[in-house]
């Protein structure tokens, strides 16, 4: 709220002042004016114009709406070029669009004869006029609403079974209804008070802004007290109305049916081959997975979530297949893929309570919805809605929701980011209860090394939308391909070096016995050696000391250095009594640091 005696605050109430002191200015002068509200015509012209403003309003949502939706989806200059054409008749003074809409509409122009001139001088011409003038107001304020929904909504209302129309009607509509109606009082409000246009192509009969005019320019200002009174009451009530509150959100009993067990169902291995575009970024990515637990892991921009949008059909591939199991999947639209989505951020739908959620895929069957309900700990939630529920409420939902759906392949992107540490631990270890007992498949979208572990048997590590290196999790975990895969794995403890013998690596001045992998000495060679590797052993052979100890409560990190050069982290659970400045033994397994040749020796 603006405070009373800011600048903003007298900058804006000066204009509110602007706009409202005219009307002040002329209800205190009304009284001594000798309003004439017995004329009849003064009657018919309210009557007309109210009902040419609400037959306009009706014509341009029925077809501005659609207009509005395919402008704010489309892309492309044709799609640019209307969006800016439309807007037109808003820079154009109304008499000009009258004078466009006779060279149209006229009674001597194709069209005009064909409808035997009935499209000038009559209610008709009334509504054309208005309608020209005042449908930008619909359109722009609805495109704008319908722009600003995620993507995300009706992405998953796809993979929850729902169709292009369905999607339009049960998703975009209900959330860019607001914006809808906002556009659609003005639309009315503009038409309502249409002059220009108007009175080009219908001065007869008199809607209520033209006979306001006759009035003047025959009588004088006096005889424009009662149209006035009258135009101001009209835009007056139907203002009230449009700013009564009538949908309140109500918060009713769910009664649900007794919960039914979900048939369980054999899950499919994924096999894909995908090549697509997303503007400059070009992914080519294949795989056939050997497990039934994927993880995606890769650094931002990858094509992480491309990929997953990919095989739940969400965008178009240029070529390729996607298999689950023996079914070919990559001609089918993603309503009929059976893949459940749960996309980064929250995808609830507003509007709709925690049980409605819960049964908005196609078919779903609210026995199936009660169990994922009582399942994913929603009871006592069901008549909530998703601004009235913490975030990892909102996750459960979601996954009860794609759940419900009996996906055979669930797709998750990043489920379990952005919520605090505990919510996380236990959503992600519900996850994986599931993956144990429900056939299902899933390809989990990580940042996190650790949530990878936890959710996947297998990982593919992607970087500019190729493979970098794809395996069973604990292949890649103990040999990454590459520093760069180990850096991606998260990998704490990496280097340089060179070989100092086909068993000895010298780094940052220490030697460290490491696996005989044929490198000849002199090699130059890049390494890495994860924590959890590292271990504390008072017998170990080197001698290291403690630079920091970090308590992550389950175990504990510990920096050490090894001859005052060469720092390594570990993790263990069994530190007790080490303490920064100390000194501690540990042992490297020589088979744990693992090397890749650098071109050069030296
Ligand atoms: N709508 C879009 N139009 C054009 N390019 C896009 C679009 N969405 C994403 N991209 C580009 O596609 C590439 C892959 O994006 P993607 O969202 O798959 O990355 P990601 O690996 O999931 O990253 P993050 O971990 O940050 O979510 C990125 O380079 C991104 O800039």
């Amino acid at each position: 709220m603006t405070r009373l005696g800011s600048p903003l605050a007298w900058l804006g109430g000066l204009l509110a002042l602007y706009l409202l002191a005219p009307i002040a200015a002329f209800f205190l002068r009304l009284p001594g004016a000798g309003a004439n509200f017995g004329d009849p015509r003064l009657w018919s012209a309210l009557e007309v114009s109210a009902a040419a403003a609400t037959v306009s309003a009706t014509i341009i949502a029925v077809l501005g709406v659609p207009l509005a939706y395919g402008l704010a989806r489309a892309r492309g200059r044709l799609a640019g070029f209307i969006g800016v054409a439309i807007q037109l008749p808003l820079a154009l003074p109304p008499l000009v669009s009258g004078i466009l809409l006779v060279s149209l509409v006229g009674p001597y122009t194709l069209v005009g004869r064909w409808f035997g001139g009935a499209l000038t001088d009559s209610f008709a011409g009334i509504v054309l006029a208005q309608t020209f003038v005042a449908a930008p107001f619909l359109v722009i304020a609805a495109r704008s609403a319908f722009a600003a929904i995620d993507p995300a909504l009706p992405a998953v209302a796809a993979t929850l079974g729902h169709g292009p129309l369905s999607r339009f009607f049960r998703v975009s509509l209900p959330i860019a209804l607001p914006g809808i109606a906002a556009g659609l009082l003005l639309a009315w409000l503009r038409a309502f008070g249409e002059f220009g246009a108007t009175v080009i192509l219908s001065y007869h009969p008199y809607s209520l802004p033209v006979f306001t005019y006759v009035q003047f320019s025959s009588t004088g200002l006096p005889a424009t007290q009662a149209p006035v009174v009258a135009s101001l009451f009209a835009a007056f009530v139907v203002l009230m109305l449009a700013n009564l509150r009538v949908l309140r959100r109500r918060h009713r009993r769910v009664a649900r049916p007794p919960a039914t067990p979900p048939v369980v169902q054999a899950a499919p291995r994924l096999d894909f081959d995908l090549a697509a575009r997303l503007d400059a970024f070009g992914l080519q990515i294949a795989h056939a997975a050997a497990t039934r637990h994927l993880a995606l892991l890769g650094p931002s921009g990858a094509g992480k979530s491309f990929t997953l949008r990919l095989l739940a059909g969400l965008e178009a591939t240029d070529a390729g297949h996607v298999r689950a199991g023996d079914e070919e999947l990559a001609g089918l639209r993603p309503e009929h893929r059976r893949i459940g989505y749960l996309p980064q951020h929250s995808s609830l739908l507003p509007g709709r309570n925690v049980w409605q959620q819960i049964n908005f895929g196609v078919g779903a069957d609210p026995g199936v919805a009660s169990y994922w309900l009582e399942r994913l700990h929603l009871d006592g939630l069901e008549a909530r809605y998703p601004d009235e529920l913490s975030g990892g409420q909102q996750r459960r939902v979601a996954l009860a929701r794609a759940l419900t759906h009996a996906p055979r392949i669930l797709l998750l992107d990043e489920p379990f980011s952005a919520l605090d540490a505990p919510v996380r631990d236990s959503l992600r270890r519900e996850l994986r209860r599931l993956q144990q007992e429900v056939g299902l498949t899933t390809v989990l979208v990580t940042h996190d090394p650790e949530e990878a572990a936890l959710l996947a048997d297998e990982v593919l590590v992607l970087d500019r939308g190729t493979v970098l290196q794809a395996g069973r999790r604990a292949d890649v975990f103990a040999r990454p391909s590459s520093p760069q895969v180990a850096r991606l794995l998260g990998i704490r403890n990496m280097g340089h070096g060179r070989m100092a013998a086909a068993d000895t690596l010298e780094t940052a001045g220490v030697r460290l016995v490491v696996h005989d992998d044929d490198l000849a000495p002199g090699t130059r060679v890049a390494w890495c050696l994860r924590s959890e590797r590292v271990r504390l052993d008072a017998n170990g052979p080197y001698d290291a000391a403690v630079v920091d100890v970090v308590d992550l409560g389950a175990s504990r990190e510990i920096v050490v250095r090894i001859d005052d050069a060469l720092e390594l982290t570990l993790r263990t659970v069994d530190a007790d009594g080490l303490v920064a400045g100390g000194r501690c033994r540990i042992d490297l397994p020589p088979e744990a640091i693992r090397l890749w040749p650098e071109n050069g020796a030296g």
